[in-house]
Formats: C-alpha cells, structure tokens, sequence
C-alpha cells in the first residue's frame, strides 16, 4: 500500500509527540514511534525503561502492541515512522524488526528520522532479511 509524501510528514508528526512521554531515566535517548493502520487509524509510542534494563520496551514495539492490544492483526498496518535525537536517523534494533517481521507485511515502509529532519526510508523486509517465523500448525 503506497504511503504519500502528506501521510509520512504526519506519522513523523505523531512519532515526535509520542517521544515527549518517553520514559528513559535510564538511557536518556527517548525515541517516538507512529503506526498507520490500512484503515487509517494511527498509534503513537514510546520507549518506556525499566530499573531491569532487559525490560526496557522500544518505542517501535510500544506503538505495534498497543495497536495489537487495540484489536489490530498482522496485514492491517501500512507504515511506521520513528524519530529520536541523533546525528543520522534513528534505526530500530533487533528485537524491534523481529517484531516487525511477525506483525507486518515485508513490503511495509519503515520511515528512520532523527530531530533534525533527516529521514532514511526501508522496508521491513530489508531491515531483517530471512526472518524467523514458525511454519504453519
Ligand atoms: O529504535 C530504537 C532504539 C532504541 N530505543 C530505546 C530503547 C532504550 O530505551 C533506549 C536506549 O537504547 O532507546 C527505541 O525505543 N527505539
Ligand atoms: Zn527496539
């Protein structure tokens, strides 16, 4: 599902609005992520950091769980932005595309953006090639 110029302005938009409820004591890097729905609908994230640093969440996986949790399956989602503060775009780490690997198409776009305004796009199949995935039961 092609994503317009308009629509990724928006997500980024949506990303860094959820970045300001971060909660990073930890890292101090607060990362925002925006989800877009095949049905329009839109769910921002954040990374949420825990004293037990294994269970910090990723801002990506925040915002693909919570449209779980509301409902959402895998092959309802068109795109996702996340944005943090850095020199070059944020880009997500490997538990983050494995998730997305399980929850979303491969052809998905997946748009990396940093304070600044610099933006690097991929697809979710590009950012983890061959994934895992359980054959069917
Ligand atoms: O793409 C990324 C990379 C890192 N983080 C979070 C995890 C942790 O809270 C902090 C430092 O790694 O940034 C994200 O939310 N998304
Ligand atoms: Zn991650």
């Amino acid at each position: 599902m092609p994503v317009s110029t308009n629509m990724f302005t928006d997500l980024l938009a949506l990303a860094r609005s959820a970045r300001d409820h971060a909660y990073a004591p930890y890292s101090h890097f607060r990362v925002g992520a925006a989800l877009l729905t095949r049905d329009g609908r839109r769910f921002g994230g954040c990374n949420v950091e825990n004293a037990s640093y294994g269970l910090c969440n990723c801002a990506e996986r925040t915002a693909l769980f919570s449209a779980v949790a509301a409902g959402c399956r895998p092959g309802d989602f068109a795109a996702l932005a996340v944005i943090a503060d850095g020199d070059s775009p944020v880009s997500p780490c490997g538990a983050c595309r494995q998730v997305m690997a399980e929850l979303c198409d491969g052809a998905m776009p997946v748009l990396m953006a940093n304070l600044r305004g610099d933006t690097q796009q991929a697809t979710v199949a590009a950012l983890l090639p061959d994934s895992f995935k359980l054959p069917p039961t």
